[in-house]
């Protein structure tokens, strides 16, 4: 089957796929490969829908029969450590929703939308098996946590969640709207919690996505749509 990886930057597709390059309408850069598609949507939620629904309308109905979220993310103490891959079983809109006296309030408990979106779960979690991944929920958000109270208070939310990224549940979203299954696996780069730039480790990451995708593509390339 063929894949649609959408990824933040250029780093994290070209770890992803390789292949000829074109540009789409909008202007986003897409990687054509034999097995894999990479495009480069940018960072955050809306601008991942935005460059997904894009890359699905100009492929047309049929073209893929996945779609992957990609990259970078923070790892959950303990649960995933720098340098570790996450497969996510739940891609999560952990700050999609209300503030409220008594706390957070999720989206869809106010009446609006979904909040979270399941991958299929045979087939993520053989991926998971195949990348010696953790196979746990995946949460997106807006702010890149900077701080103890903030890890802690979404960790309280969400116990089993092993990392956190920006871009999974925009992918997600799309690809329901087109009818498409969705996977997120993210390379961890740096701990979630108190800021520490000179903690990330982005290019041990990158290379832990490309080894990923190196082992993967093979699998996915057999799997059928
Ligand atoms: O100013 C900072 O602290 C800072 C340092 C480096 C990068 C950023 C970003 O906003 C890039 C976010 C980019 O990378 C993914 N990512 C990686 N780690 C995390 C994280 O701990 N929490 C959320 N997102 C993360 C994300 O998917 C974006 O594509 C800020």
């Amino acid at each position: 089957m063929r894949v649609l990886v959408v990824t933040a930057v250029a780093a994290e597709a070209g770890a992803a796929a390789a292949g000829e390059s074109a540009v789409l309408p909008g202007g986003y850069a897409l990687t054509r490969g034999p097995v894999l598609d990479a495009v480069v949507a940018g960072v955050g939620p809306a601008a991942a829908a935005a460059a997904t629904a894009t890359a699905l309308t100009a492929a047309g109905p049929g073209a893929y029969g996945l779609v992957v979220s990609a990259g970078i993310g923070g790892g959950f103490v303990p649960h995933a450590p720098v340098g570790s891959l996450v497969v996510a079983d739940a891609i999560v809109a952990a700050d999609l929703g209300a503030d409220t006296p008594e706390g957070f309030l999720p989206v869809d408990e106010l009446g609006f939308g979904r909040s979270v979106h399941h991958p299929p779960a045979a087939l993520s979690a053989r991926i998971a098996e195949v990348l010696g991944a953790a196979h746990a929920p995946v949460l997106t958000v807006s702010t890149v946590t900077g701080t103890a109270e903030r890890a802690a208070a979404l960790a309280r939310r969400h116990p089993r969640a092993a990392a956190e990224a920006m871009e999974g549940f925009g992918v997600a979203e799309a690809a329901a709207v087109h009818g498409l299954p969705v996977v997120e696996i993210r390379a961890v780069s740096n701990a979630v919690g108190p800021r520490d730039r000179s903690a990330w480790r982005i290019g041990e990451a990158l290379d832990a996505l490309r080894g990923a995708f190196r082992r993967l593509t093979p699998v996915l390339a057999k799997e059928q749509p």
